[in-house]
Protein backbone atom coordinates (compact mmCIF):
# COMPACT_ATOMS: atom_id res chain seq x y z
CA UNK A 1 0.00 0.00 0.00
CA UNK A 2 1.41 3.72 -0.55
CA UNK A 3 0.11 7.14 -1.25
CA UNK A 4 -1.63 9.52 0.41
CA UNK A 5 -3.95 7.32 3.38
CA UNK A 6 -7.46 8.82 2.82
CA UNK A 7 -10.42 7.74 5.14
CA UNK A 8 -14.34 8.66 4.90
CA UNK A 9 -16.79 9.79 7.25
CA UNK A 10 -20.60 9.01 6.21
CA UNK A 11 -18.80 6.25 3.89
CA UNK A 12 -22.34 4.17 3.48
CA UNK A 13 -24.09 7.18 2.85
CA UNK A 14 -24.87 8.23 -1.15
CA UNK A 15 -22.22 10.66 -1.47
CA UNK A 16 -19.91 8.71 0.61
CA UNK A 17 -19.90 5.64 -1.11
CA UNK A 18 -19.04 7.49 -4.36
CA UNK A 19 -16.43 8.84 -2.51
CA UNK A 20 -15.29 5.17 -1.61
CA UNK A 21 -14.71 4.02 -4.52
CA UNK A 22 -12.78 6.74 -6.19
CA UNK A 23 -10.31 6.44 -3.75
CA UNK A 24 -10.18 2.59 -3.83
CA UNK A 25 -9.57 2.96 -7.59
CA UNK A 26 -7.03 6.06 -7.53
CA UNK A 27 -3.14 4.83 -8.09
CA UNK A 28 -2.08 7.24 -5.99
CA UNK A 29 -4.02 7.22 -2.85
CA UNK A 30 -4.77 4.27 -0.23
CA UNK A 31 -8.22 4.12 1.57
CA UNK A 32 -7.98 3.05 4.97
CA UNK A 33 -11.62 2.95 6.80
CA UNK A 34 -14.77 3.91 6.51
CA UNK A 35 -16.46 5.60 9.57
CA UNK A 36 -20.42 6.19 9.35
CA UNK A 37 -23.47 6.54 11.85
CA UNK A 38 -22.38 5.01 15.22
CA UNK A 39 -18.81 4.19 14.38
CA UNK A 40 -15.48 5.87 16.73
CA UNK A 41 -13.68 8.65 14.92
CA UNK A 42 -10.72 6.35 16.76
CA UNK A 43 -10.48 4.45 13.78
CA UNK A 44 -9.04 7.35 11.53
CA UNK A 45 -6.24 8.24 13.94
CA UNK A 46 -5.78 4.03 14.81
CA UNK A 47 -5.43 3.17 10.90
CA UNK A 48 -2.55 6.83 10.86
CA UNK A 49 -5.40 8.24 8.13
CA UNK A 50 -3.83 11.90 7.25
CA UNK A 51 -6.99 13.16 5.17
CA UNK A 52 -10.36 12.26 6.02
CA UNK A 53 -13.12 12.94 3.31
CA UNK A 54 -17.18 14.30 5.21
CA UNK A 55 -20.11 13.66 3.89
CA UNK A 56 -22.41 13.21 6.87
CA UNK A 57 -25.04 15.95 7.57
CA UNK A 58 -24.71 19.05 8.74
CA UNK A 59 -25.73 17.96 12.87
CA UNK A 60 -22.69 16.31 13.16
CA UNK A 61 -20.17 17.68 10.97
CA UNK A 62 -18.60 20.30 13.49
CA UNK A 63 -18.10 17.66 15.61
CA UNK A 64 -16.39 15.45 13.33
CA UNK A 65 -13.94 18.54 12.42
CA UNK A 66 -13.29 19.48 16.34
CA UNK A 67 -11.84 16.20 16.35
CA UNK A 68 -9.87 15.66 13.30
CA UNK A 69 -8.13 19.17 13.83
CA UNK A 70 -7.66 18.02 17.20
CA UNK A 71 -6.03 14.57 15.86
CA UNK A 72 -3.66 16.84 13.18
CA UNK A 73 -5.83 14.93 10.78
CA UNK A 74 -6.58 16.91 7.29
CA UNK A 75 -10.39 16.92 6.74
CA UNK A 76 -11.78 17.39 2.86
CA UNK A 77 -15.90 18.53 3.91
CA UNK A 78 -18.75 18.84 1.69
CA UNK A 79 -21.03 18.31 4.37
CA UNK A 80 -23.57 21.89 3.95
CA UNK A 81 -24.65 24.16 6.52
CA UNK A 82 -21.52 26.28 7.14
CA UNK A 83 -22.32 29.77 8.55
CA UNK A 84 -20.26 32.64 8.87
CA UNK A 85 -20.46 31.43 12.51
CA UNK A 86 -19.32 27.82 12.00
CA UNK A 87 -16.50 28.68 9.52
CA UNK A 88 -15.13 30.97 12.60
CA UNK A 89 -15.22 28.40 14.87
CA UNK A 90 -13.11 26.53 12.69
CA UNK A 91 -10.24 28.59 12.28
CA UNK A 92 -9.98 29.20 15.90
CA UNK A 93 -9.53 25.44 16.65
CA UNK A 94 -7.14 25.32 13.26
CA UNK A 95 -5.19 28.40 15.04
CA UNK A 96 -4.72 25.95 18.08
CA UNK A 97 -3.66 23.48 15.02
CA UNK A 98 -1.51 25.50 12.47
CA UNK A 99 0.26 22.15 10.78
CA UNK A 100 -3.56 21.13 9.69
CA UNK A 101 -5.28 21.82 6.71
CA UNK A 102 -9.10 21.62 5.92
CA UNK A 103 -11.26 22.32 2.66
CA UNK A 104 -14.86 23.44 3.13
CA UNK A 105 -16.87 22.99 -0.38
CA UNK A 106 -20.61 23.66 -1.16
CA UNK A 107 -20.33 21.81 -4.17
CA UNK A 108 -17.44 19.68 -5.52
CA UNK A 109 -18.97 19.27 -8.95
CA UNK A 110 -15.97 21.17 -11.78
CA UNK A 111 -19.40 22.61 -13.33
CA UNK A 112 -21.22 23.71 -10.51
CA UNK A 113 -18.03 25.78 -9.47
CA UNK A 114 -17.99 26.85 -13.25
CA UNK A 115 -21.71 28.37 -13.13
CA UNK A 116 -21.13 30.12 -9.38
CA UNK A 117 -18.46 31.82 -11.33
CA UNK A 118 -20.04 32.67 -14.36
CA UNK A 119 -23.30 33.62 -12.76
CA UNK A 120 -21.27 36.49 -10.09
CA UNK A 121 -19.67 37.43 -13.61
CA UNK A 122 -23.16 38.04 -14.97
CA UNK A 123 -24.86 39.21 -12.27
CA UNK A 124 -23.99 42.58 -12.90
CA UNK A 125 -24.88 43.11 -16.26
CA UNK A 126 -28.72 42.18 -15.57
CA UNK A 127 -32.00 43.81 -14.11
CA UNK A 128 -33.40 40.94 -12.51
CA UNK A 129 -31.89 37.52 -10.95
CA UNK A 130 -33.37 34.34 -9.30
CA UNK A 131 -31.83 31.12 -8.28
CA UNK A 132 -33.51 28.10 -8.77
CA UNK A 133 -32.52 24.99 -7.14
CA UNK A 134 -33.76 21.04 -7.56
CA UNK A 135 -32.57 17.78 -5.66
CA UNK A 136 -33.43 14.57 -4.57
CA UNK A 137 -36.13 14.36 -1.64
CA UNK A 138 -33.55 12.77 0.50
CA UNK A 139 -32.21 16.08 1.18
CA UNK A 140 -32.08 17.94 4.84
CA UNK A 141 -31.35 21.19 3.95
CA UNK A 142 -33.12 24.33 1.66
CA UNK A 143 -32.07 26.10 0.09
CA UNK A 144 -28.83 24.13 -1.10
CA UNK A 145 -25.23 25.03 0.58
CA UNK A 146 -24.51 25.81 -3.41
CA UNK A 147 -27.45 27.61 -3.92
CA UNK A 148 -26.63 29.89 -0.48
CA UNK A 149 -23.03 30.13 -1.67
CA UNK A 150 -24.55 31.50 -5.56
CA UNK A 151 -26.34 34.16 -3.99
CA UNK A 152 -23.91 35.26 -2.01
CA UNK A 153 -21.66 35.02 -4.82
CA UNK A 154 -24.45 37.41 -6.87
CA UNK A 155 -25.39 39.71 -4.29
CA UNK A 156 -21.71 40.42 -4.02
CA UNK A 157 -20.74 41.46 -6.78
CA UNK A 158 -24.02 43.16 -7.84
CA UNK A 159 -23.42 45.36 -4.31
CA UNK A 160 -19.91 46.07 -5.98
CA UNK A 161 -21.10 46.79 -8.83
CA UNK A 162 -24.05 49.39 -7.48
CA UNK A 163 -26.53 47.39 -9.47
CA UNK A 164 -30.05 47.78 -7.22
CA UNK A 165 -32.27 44.98 -6.54
CA UNK A 166 -34.38 43.00 -8.95
CA UNK A 167 -37.59 44.71 -10.00
CA UNK A 168 -40.63 42.68 -8.59
CA UNK A 169 -44.25 44.40 -8.14
CA UNK A 170 -45.49 41.84 -5.61
CA UNK A 171 -47.28 42.81 -2.76
CA UNK A 172 -49.52 39.92 -2.10
CA UNK A 173 -47.86 36.98 -1.83
CA UNK A 174 -48.88 32.98 -0.21
CA UNK A 175 -46.28 32.40 2.16
CA UNK A 176 -42.57 31.35 0.28
CA UNK A 177 -44.66 31.92 -3.13
CA UNK A 178 -41.73 34.00 -4.16
CA UNK A 179 -38.60 31.93 -2.39
CA UNK A 180 -35.94 32.67 0.23
CA UNK A 181 -33.87 35.84 0.04
CA UNK A 182 -30.31 35.26 0.69
CA UNK A 183 -28.26 38.66 0.12
CA UNK A 184 -30.70 40.04 -1.71
CA UNK A 185 -31.46 37.24 -4.40
CA UNK A 186 -34.31 35.41 -4.44
CA UNK A 187 -33.64 31.39 -4.05
CA UNK A 188 -36.26 28.66 -5.14
CA UNK A 189 -35.98 24.93 -3.69
CA UNK A 190 -37.57 22.04 -5.81
CA UNK A 191 -37.42 18.15 -4.55
CA UNK A 192 -38.38 15.98 -6.50
CA UNK A 193 -38.12 12.19 -6.52
CA UNK A 194 -35.42 11.17 -9.60
CA UNK A 195 -33.35 14.39 -9.47
CA UNK A 196 -29.50 14.34 -7.86
CA UNK A 197 -28.49 17.65 -8.05
CA UNK A 198 -29.03 20.94 -10.66
CA UNK A 199 -29.18 24.42 -10.31
CA UNK A 200 -30.50 27.19 -12.60
CA UNK A 201 -29.66 30.88 -12.40
CA UNK A 202 -32.06 32.87 -14.13
CA UNK A 203 -30.85 36.11 -15.07
CA UNK A 204 -33.21 38.91 -17.47
CA UNK A 205 -32.81 42.41 -18.44
CA UNK A 206 -34.57 44.41 -21.33
CA UNK A 207 -35.48 42.07 -23.98
CA UNK A 208 -33.06 38.71 -23.19
CA UNK A 209 -32.65 36.44 -20.70
CA UNK A 210 -29.52 33.85 -19.67
CA UNK A 211 -29.63 30.85 -17.85
CA UNK A 212 -27.06 29.24 -16.54
CA UNK A 213 -27.94 25.60 -15.64
CA UNK A 214 -25.63 22.85 -14.20
CA UNK A 215 -26.49 19.23 -13.63
CA UNK A 216 -24.81 16.64 -11.40
CA UNK A 217 -26.55 13.21 -13.21
CA UNK A 218 -24.82 10.86 -10.94
CA UNK A 219 -23.09 11.24 -7.77
CA UNK A 220 -19.60 10.46 -9.29
CA UNK A 221 -19.55 13.87 -10.51
CA UNK A 222 -18.28 14.70 -7.09
CA UNK A 223 -15.29 12.06 -6.81
CA UNK A 224 -12.79 14.37 -9.15
CA UNK A 225 -13.40 17.49 -7.29
CA UNK A 226 -12.91 15.88 -3.66
CA UNK A 227 -9.62 13.51 -5.02
CA UNK A 228 -8.27 17.66 -6.19
CA UNK A 229 -8.74 18.59 -2.55
CA UNK A 230 -7.32 15.06 -1.06
CA UNK A 231 -4.18 15.60 -3.60
CA UNK A 232 -3.46 19.36 -2.23
CA UNK A 233 -4.96 19.85 1.36
CA UNK A 234 -2.14 18.68 3.38
CA UNK A 235 -0.18 21.57 1.73
CA UNK A 236 -2.27 24.18 2.29
CA UNK A 237 -2.53 24.27 6.13
CA UNK A 238 -5.74 26.67 8.27
CA UNK A 239 -8.86 26.84 6.27
CA UNK A 240 -9.45 26.89 2.55
CA UNK A 241 -13.33 27.78 1.76
CA UNK A 242 -14.41 26.58 -2.27
CA UNK A 243 -13.01 24.04 -4.33
CA UNK A 244 -12.25 26.95 -6.89
CA UNK A 245 -9.43 28.21 -4.36
CA UNK A 246 -7.28 24.89 -6.07
CA UNK A 247 -8.79 25.07 -9.69
CA UNK A 248 -6.55 27.37 -11.96
CA UNK A 249 -9.92 30.04 -13.56
N1 LIG B 1 -20.19 19.62 -1.36
C1 LIG B 1 -20.70 18.78 -2.26
O1 LIG B 1 -20.22 18.68 -3.41
C2 LIG B 1 -21.85 17.92 -1.89
C3 LIG B 1 -22.36 18.00 -0.63
N2 LIG B 1 -23.35 17.16 -0.24
C4 LIG B 1 -23.72 17.23 1.17
O2 LIG B 1 -23.14 16.12 1.83
C5 LIG B 1 -23.98 15.71 2.91
C6 LIG B 1 -24.30 14.23 2.77
O3 LIG B 1 -25.07 14.03 1.60
P1 LIG B 1 -25.57 12.56 1.18
O4 LIG B 1 -24.43 11.66 0.94
O5 LIG B 1 -26.56 12.80 0.09
O6 LIG B 1 -26.34 12.13 2.52
P2 LIG B 1 -26.63 10.65 3.06
O7 LIG B 1 -27.68 10.80 4.11
O8 LIG B 1 -26.89 9.73 1.92
O9 LIG B 1 -25.25 10.23 3.74
C7 LIG B 1 -24.79 10.68 4.98
C8 LIG B 1 -24.19 9.50 5.72
O10 LIG B 1 -23.57 9.97 6.92
C9 LIG B 1 -24.02 9.12 7.97
N3 LIG B 1 -23.87 9.78 9.26
C10 LIG B 1 -24.80 10.47 9.97
N4 LIG B 1 -24.26 10.89 11.13
C11 LIG B 1 -22.98 10.45 11.14
C12 LIG B 1 -21.92 10.57 12.07
N5 LIG B 1 -22.06 11.23 13.25
N6 LIG B 1 -20.73 9.99 11.78
C13 LIG B 1 -20.57 9.33 10.63
N7 LIG B 1 -21.54 9.18 9.69
C14 LIG B 1 -22.73 9.76 9.97
C15 LIG B 1 -25.42 8.78 7.61
O11 LIG B 1 -25.92 7.66 8.35
P3 LIG B 1 -27.54 7.52 8.56
O12 LIG B 1 -28.10 7.43 7.17
O13 LIG B 1 -27.66 6.28 9.37
O14 LIG B 1 -27.99 8.77 9.28
C16 LIG B 1 -25.24 8.46 6.13
O15 LIG B 1 -24.75 7.16 5.91
C17 LIG B 1 -25.17 16.66 2.89
O16 LIG B 1 -24.94 17.75 3.74
C18 LIG B 1 -25.20 17.13 1.44
O17 LIG B 1 -25.82 18.37 1.27
C19 LIG B 1 -23.90 16.25 -1.08
C20 LIG B 1 -23.46 16.16 -2.37
C21 LIG B 1 -22.39 16.97 -2.88
O1 LIG C 1 -27.50 17.16 -0.76
C1 LIG C 1 -27.08 17.09 -1.93
O2 LIG C 1 -27.39 16.18 -2.70
C2 LIG C 1 -26.17 18.13 -2.41
N1 LIG C 1 -25.75 19.02 -1.56
C3 LIG C 1 -24.87 20.10 -1.84
C4 LIG C 1 -25.60 21.40 -1.65
O3 LIG C 1 -26.41 21.52 -0.73
O4 LIG C 1 -25.34 22.34 -2.41
C5 LIG C 1 -24.19 19.97 -3.18
C6 LIG C 1 -25.06 19.40 -4.27
O5 LIG C 1 -26.03 20.35 -4.60
C7 LIG C 1 -25.70 18.11 -3.81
Amino acid sequence: MSGIKVGVLGSQGKVGQAIVTAVENADDLTYTVGVDKGDSLEFFSDTDTRVVVDFTHPDVVMDNLKYLIANGIHAVVGTTGFTEERLETVRGWLAENPTVGVLIAPNFAIGAVLSMRFAAQAAKYYDSVEVVELHHPQKADAPSGTAYRTAELIGRARAEAGVGPSPDATTEELDGARGAVVDGVRVHSVRLAGLVAHQEVLLGTTGETLTIRHDSLDRSSFAPGVLLGVRKIGDRPGLTVGLEELMDL
